[in-house]
């Protein structure tokens, strides 16, 4: 299976934002990431659903929506209507998961849990059949451009070993401080969804076509 990319536009310019989301669009992304943050559950503020819709006329690529907010399901509901097709939400503030999951998937969108490094991966099983997508964070969520925590590869490892084991077809994806040097660790260890910020939209060498390329690859530069 290929290596899915998808850049998050937390490193963009948010000035031009529409103007960032085509541009890696046209370099290769396969999804685009979202950063949805509340000030509660993570101590950052980002953007909500209306800006999402503002943004949708510039990708036809899915929108990877990871919801960093104390649950709401108006809320989640109003990121399913703006355009979101995968949407990720963390069991850590919800004590209702099971059921935002399948309302996630009853509105005909991918439901992703998204998992802190300091959650035990047990967590998810009881969720396993319920995700399309697992989220794992590498880094605590809140902001961009943290260093890969490596203890990730592990957990990873282990979220790989249990997919297969209940024979899904789960999209395992990490968030977090993943670039060239971490890309091959973190693929080695069974992921092939990678979101990344500022490897791509920050790349020394100021091409986000090479950037997303070197992701897929997983080669350390
Ligand atoms: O969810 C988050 C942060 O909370 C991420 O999606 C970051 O935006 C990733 O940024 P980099 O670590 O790639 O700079
Ligand atoms: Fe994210």
């Amino acid at each position: 299976m290929s290596v899915l990319i998808s850049p998050s536009v937390l490193a963009a310019d948010f000035a031009r934002l529409g103007e960032e989301v085509r541009a890696v669009d046209e370099a290769g992304a396969d999804m685009i990431h979202l950063d949805i943050m509340d000030g509660h559950f993570v101590p950052n503020l980002t953007v909500g659903p209306d800006v999402v819709k503002a943004l949708r006329p510039y990708s036809d690529k899915p929108f990877d929506v990871h919801l960093m907010i104390t649950p709401n399901p108006a809320i989640v509901e109003s990121f399913a209507e703006a355009g979101a097709d995968l949407i990720s939400v963390h069991p850590e503030p919800d004590p209702h998961i099971h059921r935002t999951l399948q309302a996630i998937r009853a509105m005909g969108k991918k439901a992703g849990a998204a998992i802190n490094p300091g959650t035990p991966v047990e967590i998810l099983e009881p969720l396993y059949e319920l995700c399309d997508v697992i989220l794992v964070m590498s880094v605590n969520p809140g902001f961009g451009g943290q260093s890969f925590m490596p203890a990730s590869v592990e957990r990873i490892r282990h979220i790989r070993r249990r997919i297969d084991e209940l024979g899904l077809d789960t999209i395992l994806e990490v968030d977090g401080g993943v670039n060239p040097e971490t890309a091959p660790k973190i693929i080695g260890a069974g992921a092939h969804a990678l979101v990344a910020g500022t490897a791509i939209f920050r790349s020394k060498e100021n091409s986000y076509a090479k950037a997303v390329e070197r992701l897929r690859l997983g080669t350390a530069v």
